[in-house]
């Protein structure tokens, strides 16, 4: 087997109504019901102009070459609409995986529906401006090498979180989180609970009525001293 250097053209896919089911929740509800672990690394951040407000997609994921970008053309041709490129870059940050010719391939030609990347981009000013999400950790004019070896819809490591090709990726103005594919079904409608006790926390917290009773719970719990006195020194 060509390990490492090899491309899978499957995925097991969720249903498209999960996915489509995650559009309307904030990254930060969804991650809560995960315990509040699946996100990336804030490192990993939004470089262009999305105007969706929530990014959603199935993960078709590339383990590429630091540095190299041919897998990366590669997930291209195979990735559509609905689709979230996914790239870990084994922490390299000396060159830009994508520029302003690949992303524009992948918002015009491929309606690919996000790009994120464990590694700089480049042209930023042209991509900036354009729609296609685009999460990466920063920009550079030095130049991706195109030679592999690479590999595509496998197990990757990104932000600090495992990414399995067809897992659910989800974007917004906080960062990405990551939805294991089997755990979907059940997280969205956990997820939904908890953003509709988020709105009414939030509401609460406007209108005055909100009940903070449990931090003096927790803090006798945790047996932390109150002080009636001044920190002296
Ligand atoms: O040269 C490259 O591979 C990346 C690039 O700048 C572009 O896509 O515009
Ligand atoms: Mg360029």
């Amino acid at each position: 087997m060509a390990i490492g250097n090899r491309v899978f053209l499957k995925r097991e896919l969720p249903s498209k109504e999960i996915v489509e089911g995650f559009k309307s929740i904030p990254t930060a509800n969804v991650c809560d019901c995960m315990n509040r672990v699946y996100a990336l690394n804030p490192e990993i951040r939004i470089m262009s102009s999305s105007k969706t407000d929530i990014m959603v997609g199935v993960a078709v994921t590339v383990k590429a070459r630091p540095g190299d970008n041919l897998f990366i053309h590669k997930a291209m041709e195979l990735a559509g609409e609905g689709d979230i490129i996914i790239v870990s870059n084994e922490g390299d940050r000396s060159r830009a995986l994508v520029g302003e010719i690949m992303v524009a391939y992948a918002q015009y030609t491929k309606k690919i529906s996000g790009l994120v990347f464990d590694g700089p981009i480049r042209d930023i000013d042209a991509i900036s401006k354009m729609e296609i999400p685009v999460y990466a950790t920063g920009h550079t004019p030095g130049g991706p090498f195109k030679e592999g070896p690479g590999e595509i819809n496998v197990p990757i490591a990104i932000g600090g979180v495992p990414v399995n090709p067809g897992d659910i990726i989800l974007g917004d103005k906080d960062g990405l989180i990551v939805i294991p594919k089997n755990d979907a079904q059940k997280l969205l409608e956990e997820a939904i609970k908890l953003s509709a006790s988020d709105s009414a926390k939030v509401e609460a917290a406007k209108n005055g009525t909100a009940n903070k009773q449990w931090v003096e719970d927790t803090l006798i719990k945790k047996n932390c001293e109150i002080v009636e006195d001044y920190y002296r020194v």
